[in-house]
């Protein structure tokens, strides 16, 4: 079991991360237009820490697992249409016995990731699960994203991707697969949900509206630990 303490705070919560701040702020050296908070959610050593890991510092945590204990954050600016904007991702204990911990935390996201392990069949049959949680306690209009992750385990793989995109459309959630080891689509799929968080939040009635699905469509597989844009 992991020394990783819960280190959110109803201060840090609070701290420049409303739903639509768009003056410019300053948090510990990163400046930000506009904040949101993500949550990872998913089974017990489905990938969670190692996709958030991945995406903040571009490393892969390999090695003996240790589970999360509780609840902990990162942060990261991302650049979207010329705003910044800052995740603050919340990275949860799949851990059956931390459940109630974190239920207290949907009700503040906006975007959840729900992640299952290609190669780990009960992780992806407990989706149905984890939706009905987020319907039970996250925001009406949360956005959701379906994750199949650990691509790289072709060998080992038991869920085809095409069951994961069948769930998906089932629920209306875009998908993919993410792979924390080799960083493929990783970056697309925080991006995705930057950009639909920025659209929902600065939207004028003329413009567009940013189609989420079409976007991931037109990126996936172009991107694997950098450089996407
Ligand atoms: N091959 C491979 N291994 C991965 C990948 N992502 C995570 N792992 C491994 O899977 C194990 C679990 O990863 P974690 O990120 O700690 O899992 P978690 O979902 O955060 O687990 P909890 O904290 O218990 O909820 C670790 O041994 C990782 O090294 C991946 O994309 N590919």
């Amino acid at each position: 079991m992991s020394t990783r303490k819960a280190s959110l705070t109803d201060k840090q919560t609070k701290n420049g991360t409303s739903k639509y701040v768009l003056e410019r702020c300053a948090s510990v050296n990163e400046y930000y237009d506009i904040a949101f908070k993500v949550m990872l959610l998913g089974d017990s050593a489905v990938g969670k820490t190692c996709i958030l890991v991945r995406f903040k510092d571009g490393a892969f945590l390999g090695g003996n697992f240790i589970a999360t204990v509780g609840i902990d954050f990162r942060n990261k600016v991302v650049d979207v249409d010329n705003l910044k904007v800052k995740l603050q991702i919340w990275d949860t204990a799949g851990q059956e016995r931390f459940r109630s911990v974190t239920h207290a935390y949907y009700r503040d996201a906006q975007a959840l990731l729900l992640l299952y392990d290609i190669t780990n069949k009960p992780s992806f049959e407990n989706i149905r699960a984890w939706l009905t949680e987020t319907h039970e306690y996250a925001q009406k209009d949360v956005v959701i994203m379906l994750l199949g992750n650990k691509s790289d385990m072709a060998a080992e793989r038991v869920v085809k991707t095409e069951e994961g995109e069948k769930l998906a459309k089932e629920y209306g959630v875009p998908f993919m697969e993410t792979s924390a080891k080799t960083g493929v689509n990783v970056e697309l799929a925080f991006l995705a949900i930057a950009k639909e968080l920025k659209h929902r939040a600065t939207e004028q009635p003329n413009e567009p509206k940013f189609q989420i699905h079409d976007y991931i469509e037109s990126q996936k597989h172009k991107s694997g630990c950098c450089g996407l844009k």
